[in-house]
């Protein structure tokens, strides 16, 4: 063990273990998800550094590896779904895995979009792995759901869809397995007796079940991307492709080609709001990852100096803590963050199952928002993480290039993360009838209030200081203010409106205030879900670090906004000019207890995958080790000397 980290951990002032409690849920949840971990001793999970392979063998190492995965789930009796995804997470590493698609988006479509007859059929086929499905949604031209241009027509004769892609542009692009699956989930625009009735859902094979050989359908991978070489994105051609009417889901065209209409249209885009509420969890993890790797580089690397002693730890430097803390508060507080979606995403959603709608706009809008928000910031994050750990960053040893790339879809994927946030209509609207006088409920209630605030763009010498900034619910309390900045994006549309422009063009003319409101609703959210988090914990010592945390979450916030706080008014300059003096406070505060609290993530080495971030320490000896072990390294003379150079 390095004898720097050795110290830092004595150093804590806090129980770490219990601190893994809390991330977890419980000490049942940890011991269970320690168990789960175990399988990492598998010998058939040993496998060769996916960076040290060519994509070709990086997709067939991870078929192999999805394919263990299924018959090691079934040896181990692990079917509980949150089980299952610990399972995954924890064997998948920072890397993706070939079935990836058919458990988080064909299998989730189909549970919540099969009629009973439909489940009868398919879940056994899907769920024993003998169906092999795709998501097939976005395509070469379009993303917008309502543009999408793959049709498929009732044709009563034959009781069948025929589905066409008929043109270059509607060409589906990028659904993962295009290699792997026989299925897909396809999304096409409805027409029967003639009418478009928009966007609804299709099972489509696209293979044959024992060769594995294309049917008359043009289907294959689209090439390298940025990262994800071990998923299969694919493309996929329907030239009037015949499907029995019974594959359409929730079946919603009768026989004689009658359109009945279902409950709501938008049930169709269920499993993207089920996926983007797991996209927060998923930041968070990211991340936790990230600090935990630069912050024990940080405790082990030494250069220059400070006094004219030996070269200190690099995580002693104010500007590396002022890097890292930072990201290591967001980390906990995404953490939090995540599991309010998850709760709420299945909350939501028992009541949607149970017939009542009346919160699904919220679940979208606030999924969406969060999706986008936590995406952003972490993608940001694990690229200034990496930075921090100067070369060595660079190397893929040390694990961050290989989080960049297999993360920074997520900003895209899902929904653009600014088409995400334009889904802001839904804050408009509220504050539209908040201000006509209706009491709203939720996450949004805070709206009810602005009216008698008047949070507006005042002098901020005309203001009372409002703010201790060392008080959270202060802080907490200027957040919410701050979120009214969607009065400046709604009152930006009625400007535009009354230039006599369509409702269309005000809102595009208003659309960097629209995304701006909902970064800075997103913002308090994610700030108060952190402090409430607070008064559920009991343990004195965990309460202050995780305070300070939260505190240095907030302030920093604040800091790099500082624009819009100051011209709502609701900080003082003097007050602006004590927050950087506080962030270095609490900044040495947090220093003893750093490497601490990225242990608590409690990431085993193996999930990590980083030499920089290995628990022990060892960096230099097994960076040594880890390059001989390049390709390059096979041969001591490699052929393209005797070919090119002697
Ligand atoms: C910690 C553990 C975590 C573990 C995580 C494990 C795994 C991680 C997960 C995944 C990673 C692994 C592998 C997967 C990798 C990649 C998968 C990528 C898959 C995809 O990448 S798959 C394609 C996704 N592709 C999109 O994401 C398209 C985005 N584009 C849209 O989504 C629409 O285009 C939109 C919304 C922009 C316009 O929608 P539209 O075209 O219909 O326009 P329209 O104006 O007609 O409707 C508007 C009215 O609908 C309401 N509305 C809209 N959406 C709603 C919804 N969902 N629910 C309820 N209401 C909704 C509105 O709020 C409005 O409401 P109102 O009218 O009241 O104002
Ligand atoms: C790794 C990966 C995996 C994927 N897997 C799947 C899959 O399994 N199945 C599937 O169906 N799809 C998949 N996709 C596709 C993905 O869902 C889309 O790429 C995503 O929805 C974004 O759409 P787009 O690429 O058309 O971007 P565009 O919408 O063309 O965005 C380009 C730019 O235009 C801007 N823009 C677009 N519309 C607006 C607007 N209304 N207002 C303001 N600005 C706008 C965006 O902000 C962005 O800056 C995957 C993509 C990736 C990268």
């Amino acid at each position: 063990m390095n004898p720097d980290i050795v110290k830092e951990r004595q150093n804590a002032s806090f129980d770490v273990q219990k601190l893994t409690y809390i991330l977890d849920g419980g000490p049942e949840k940890t011991k269970r998800r320690r168990e789960i971990s175990l399988v990492l001793n598998d010998p058939d999970f040993d496998e060769e550094d996916p960076n040290f392979l060519s994509r070709s063998e990086r997709y067939e190492q991870a078929v192999r590896k999805s394919a263990q995965m299924i018959l090691k789930l079934r040896e181990y009796g692990i079917s509980d779904p949150a089980e299952i995804n610990c399972y995954k997470s924890v064997v998948r590493g920072n890397f993706h895995e070939s079935l990836g698609l058919h458990y988080v988006m064909f299998l989730p479509t189909l549970y919540s979009q099969c009629d009973q007859e439909q489940s009868k059929k398919w879940l056994p086929l899907a769920t024993s792995f003998e169906v092999l499905g795709t998501y097939a949604q976005t395509e070469l031209g379009h993303t917008h759901l309502r543009g999408l241009e793959t049709t498929a027509t009732f044709d009563p004769t034959t009781q069948e869809f025929v589905l066409n892609s008929p043109t270059v542009t509607s060409i589906k692009w990028w659904p993962g397995a295009g290699k792997t699956s026989n299925h897909a989930v396809v999304l096409a625009q409805l027409y029967t007796r003639g009418k478009c009735h928009g966007l609804h859902a299709f099972i489509v094979q696209l293979r044959h079940m024992d060769t594995h050989e294309p049917l008359p359908i043009l289907v294959g991978d689209i090439g390298p991307k940025f990262g994800f070489s071990e998923v299969d994105n694919g493309f996929l051609k329907l030239d009037h492709v015949r499907i029995p009417r019974e594959n359409m889901l929730m079946k919603h065209v009768e026989p004689d080609g009658r359109y009945v209409k279902p409950a709501s249209a938008k049930l169709t885009y269920g499993t993207m709001v089920f996926i983007r509420s797991l996209l927060v969890g998923l930041s968070a993890l990211v991340m936790a990852k990230s600090c935990t790797i630069a912050i024990r580089y940080s405790a082990v690397r030494h250069q220059s100096e400070i006094r004219s002693e030996p070269e200190p730890q690099i995580l002693d430097y104010q500007t590396q803590q002022y890097k890292l803390f930072p990201l290591l508060a967001t980390a906990y507080a995404f953490s939090f963050v995540g599991q309010y979606m998850t709760e709420t995403y299945y909350r939501i959603s028992g009541d949607i199952n149970q017939g009542d709608l009346s919160e699904l706009p919220e679940l979208h809008a606030v999924s969406a928002g969060l999706k986008a928000f936590t995406t952003w910031t972490t993608n940001t994050g694990i690229e200034v993480c990496r930075m921090s750990c100067g070369g060595h960053g660079y190397s893929r040893s040390s694990a961050l290039p290989d989080l960049y790339a297999e993360f920074t879809p997520t900003c895209t994927y899902e929904g653009e993360n600014t088409v995400m946030m334009l889904q802001t209509a839904y804050l408009v609207k509220s504050y539209r009838q908040a201000k006509a006088g209706e009491q709203l409920r939720g996450i949004m209630s805070y709206l009810n209030d602005m009216e008698q605030r008047h949070v507006r763009a005042h002098p901020a010498s005309a203001r009372p200081a409002l703010v201790d900034i060392n008080d959270l619910s202060d802080l907490v309390e200027s957040y919410k203010l701050r979120a009214a900045l969607v009065e400046s994006a709604a009152k930006s549309i009625q400007q535009e409106l009354q230039k006599r422009r369509s409702h269309e063009d005000a809102w595009n003319n208003s659309a960097i205030d629209l995304v701006k409101a909902s970064d800075a609703h997103c913002h308090y959210m994610v700030v108060k879900l952190f402090t409430d988090k607070l008064s559920e914990i009991g343990d004195p010592d965990i309460n202050l670090v995780l305070t300070t945390l939260a505190q240095l979450y907030a302030l920093h916030g604040i800091a790099l906004n500082s624009g819009d706080f100051l011209q709502a008014g609701l900080l003082t300059v003097p007050q602006m000019q004590q927050i950087p003096v506080r962030i270095k406070e609490l900044l040495c505060l947090i220093r003893p207890n750093a490497v601490a609290l990225v242990d608590a993530f409690d990431f085993p080495d193996k999930v990590l995958s980083s030499v920089l971030g290995r628990y022990d320490g060892n960096v230099y000896e097994n960076l040594f080790e880890w390059a001989r072990r390049s390709p390059l390294n096979a041969t001591e003379v490699h052929e393209s000397f005797h070919k090119y150079l002697k």
